[in-house]
């Protein structure tokens, strides 16, 4: 029997981005939090994508992984030195401008890339978790982030499980 009609189940806009937000995360080789970001156009066409990680010449083998309060050594935990996903995603993209595109992150984006992604010309972000919500980099982000005009909301889950084998 042939299928003339076309499939009804295919992810959305909004599925397929985060997706390759969560996928892009599984990277990284954070011990505590994998984040991942995708950046698209405002026709929907993948523009860049990253995830939380050292720059490069930084081995991951070398520099250190933990928190800085576990050893209260600022220079033997990760902040210093990692990467966030977003800005990862802005810096890998080498195609030109970004202007009017839109950010999915699995982690709402801190202070720091807040700066990053209102300079870049971003202007959506669609987020996942908000587990940082209510400390200082995030009420900074979100203030610069709304004097900008970047707007921001979270995504929600459909529940679809999507299973690939690798
Ligand atoms: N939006 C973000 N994007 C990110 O890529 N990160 C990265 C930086 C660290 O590697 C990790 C946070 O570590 P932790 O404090 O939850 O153990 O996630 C963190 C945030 C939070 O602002
Ligand atoms: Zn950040």
């Amino acid at each position: 029997m042939s299928v003339t009609e076309k499939r009804e189940d295919y992810i959305t806009w909004d599925e397929y981005f985060m997706g390759v937000a969560i996928l892009s995360g599984k990277r990284s080789k954070d011990p505590s939090t994998q984040v991942g970001a995708c950046i698209v156009s405002q026709d929907n066409k993948i523009l860049s994508m990253g995830y939380n990680g050292f720059p490069k010449g930084c081995s991951d083998d070398e520099f250190p992984w933990g928190k800085e309060h576990e050893k209260d050594d600022p220079y033997n935990a990760k902040y210093f030195y990692s990467t966030h996903s977003e800005l990862n995603a802005i810096l890998n993209y080498r195609g030109g401008s970004l202007e009017g595109s839109k950010l999915y992150v699995t982690l709402f984006p801190c202070n720091e890339c807040a700066k990053a992604i209102i300079q870049s010309g971003i202007k959506t972000i669609v987020y996942g978790s908000d587990k940082y919500d209510g400390t200082p980099a995030v009420n900074a982000s979100k203030r610069m982030l709304n004097a900008a005009g970047v707007r921001y909301y979270q995504y929600q889950p459909t529940g679809r499980k999507i299973e690939i084998e690798v």
